[in-house]
């Protein structure tokens, strides 16, 4: 079956698998849940784990081959480096450039240690000066093109860098050093459809794990940029969702393909009520550690150490980056190839980047949720908190174009999921009846029953829908919470005066370009400070009516060094935000 054929849900292929050959000897589990095993081999073909969109085993902390032990030791250094300005200037210096070649052709855990590595070292150059650089060196550009190439990623950290692949897993009582082994079998457990393996009601039937994944004090972080305990939390919140939400994937695929069964399959309604108050608990458990991001993560250290670390390279003009990033490929480029030009000073072999930065948006399980449902969301939003892409006066003429040819938000981020992940949400936003989830049966049978048979909805039918508005209403209350969080992290940080300990400038001659680029001694230069309220700026400030922090009509307090921030100008953050819980909201009203 290729990538993104349908599964076979239609009543044609339930009647071929009925009537296959040694259907009736099948195991218990599926003769009792059709399709069974079918869906348990494609969790595999996608890499959904048991730890859903997580890996199945702890990601792999340190390339095995020594020819890559110059990446192990400055990943090491990298926050300390980072804290003194010097990152730059060690890449340049002493750093080789070092060719991808030599990871594991098969293992394909090697490549994406090289892509954290690498992406950790991208966003450390770029922004770990007195001025962003324009240009990543050979050094970085040339293995991180060609890593993230090999796992179809872009060359930018991503939410797969930052958290999917960059935890390790503690016994709760061993000190942070002592990481544990998990299993490594790759096999689901053969659990009934509606038997999670992680609920928040229910403690696994077969755990297969030597750890709770979702227990965040058994989570370290591998890598960090500010080695702050905030930073790591950040991060970790995010993996025990993912591992807090796995057990529901394969639920709510068996209430799909139930629904794509239809009248073959007369326990679809049923199936599907029951997966719809598993969804709620889950997506409530799942918002109750979104709602331990305050537990670990201070909202100024946020604000001004984290976030500026995490801005992509699309729509930066405001802080600098209005081409966005040269990637340096030298002699990799080889002779006749497009892209010779000068950059800061040099003929340089190598083609400019812009992508959004690392950000959470960009995790398949939300969309997941969302596709299941049938929530559709269209707005392009504008920004990541992390990077900036909003029309604002610093924009330049290409920006303002693409931004007018932008795809909704949570299509373009798609693009940075890993290829597996993006293909598994493409094959589920075609199950049950197609295009539209679960809203789309659930409004067929109202419409079947109230419109062509003219009667009331039975009881079961009643259930269904209830289920169905129930789930749309608690995605919404856990994007309600999100909310909060935006608010608390972004807004109101925003709004306030930079504390002096956040106005540190980058010593200067701290690495490439910081000479030619104004990094002097005396000359006000982008500091960590400004970079976050400069992405601010491509938030647009925050102008809603709505706006509970509201207070000025969006003017910037506080001093912000670099550049000058905008007003209410470009889509802002809020809106988008409150838009995307809206559509949830909406997506929930059927039958009135
Ligand atoms: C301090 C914590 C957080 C902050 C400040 C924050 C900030 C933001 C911002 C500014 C956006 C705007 C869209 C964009 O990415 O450009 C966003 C979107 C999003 N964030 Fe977060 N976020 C945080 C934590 C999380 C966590 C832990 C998750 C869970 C995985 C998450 C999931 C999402 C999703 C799914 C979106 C896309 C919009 C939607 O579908 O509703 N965020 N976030």
């Amino acid at each position: 079956m290729s990538p993104c054929e349908p599964l076979p849900t239609s009543a044609a292929a339930s009647k071929q698998q009925a009537s296959s050959p040694g259907s009736e000897s099948e195991s218990d589990s599926s003769s009792h849940f059709p399709g069974i095993d079918h869906i348990q081999s494609l969790l595999t073909k996608y890499d959904i784990t048991t730890n859903g969109f997580l890996p199945e085993g702890p990601p792999l902390e340190v390339l095995p081959d020594e020819y890559y032990a110059p990446w192990e030791n400055l990943i090491r250094r990298l926050p300390a480096l980072l804290d003194v300005g010097a990152f730059r200037a060690e890449v340049d210096d002493r750093l080789a450039v070092l060719e991808a070649d030599r990871l594991g052709t098969w293992k394909e855990e090697e490549w994406r240690r090289a892509y954290v590595v690498l992406c950790f070292f991208a966003h450390g150059y770029i922004w770990g000066g007195a001025r962003p650089s324009e240009v990543l060196p050979p050094q970085i550009a040339v293995p991180l093109v060609a890593v993230s190439s090999h796992l179809d990623l872009p060359p930018i950290a991503t939410y797969a860098s930052l958290n999917l692949w960059n935890f390790r897993c503690v016994p709760e009582s061993s000190p942070s050093t002592t990481s544990c082994s998990l299993s490594t079998d790759l096999s689901l457990p053969p659990s009934p459809p509606l038997t999670p393996a992680f609920s928040s009601t229910s403690q696994p039937t077969t755990n297969k794990f030597k750890f709770d994944p979702t227990n965040l004090s058994n989570l370290r972080t591998l890598h960090t940029f500010t080695n702050t305990p905030s930073e790591s939390w950040f991060y970790l919140v995010s993996v025990a969702m993912e591992a807090q939400g796995a057990y529901i994937i394969p639920t709510m695929l068996y209430a799909l393909q139930a629904i794509g069964l239809g009248s073959s399959d007369p326990d679809w309604k049923d199936t599907t009520t029951k997966a719809l108050r598993e969804l709620v608990k889950c997506v409530e458990a799942v918002g109750e550690l979104l709602e331990r991001m305050y537990e670990g993560c201070e909202p100024m250290v946020f604000y001004h150490q984290i976030r500026p670390f995490l801005a992509g390279s699309k729509g930066m003009g405001g802080v600098g980056l209005p081409r966005g990033v040269f990637y340096d490929l030298g002699a990799a480029m080889g002779e006749g190839h497009v892209g010779e030009e000068e950059v800061q000073g040099q003929r340089r072999k190598g083609k400019w980047m812009a992508y959004r930065g690392g950000s959470n948006g960009q995790s398949s399980l939300i969309q997941f949720w969302d596709l299941v449902l049938g929530v559709e969301h269209v707005s392009a939003g504008n920004s990541s908190p992390h990077s900036s892409s909003s029309t604002s006066s610093s924009s330049t003429t290409a920006e303002k174009g693409e931004q007018q040819n932008m795809k909704p938000f949570h299509e373009e981020v798609r693009e940075y999921m890993p290829l597996k992940h993006r293909q598994f949400l493409a094959l589920v936003s075609k199950m049950g009846l197609g295009k539209g989830g679960i809203r789309k049966a659930v409004m067929e049978m109202v419409e079947t029953a109230t419109d062509h048979e003219g009667r009331d909805l039975n009881q079961k039918e009643v259930e269904l829908q209830k289920a169905f508005q129930d789930a749309t209403r608690a995605l919404a209350n856990f994007r309600n919470k999100h909310l909060q969080i935006v608010a608390r992290y972004i807004v109101i940080p925003s709004r306030q005066a930079v504390p002096e300990e956040y106005k540190k400038k980058w010593k200067s001659g701290s690495g490439s370009g910081d000479e030619e680029t104004g990094g002097k001694d005396g000359e006000e230069v982008v500091n960590l400070a400004s970079v976050s309220s400069g992405l601010q700026q491509g938030h647009g400030r925050e102008g809603g009516k709505e706006d509970e922090e509201k207070k000025d009509g969006g003017h910037v307090h506080g001093p912000g060094p670099g550049p000058e921030l905008m007003g209410t100008g470009g889509t802002a953050l809020l809106p988008f935000l409150k838009q995307t819980r809206d559509e949830t909201l909406k997506a929930g009203e059927v039958g009135r």
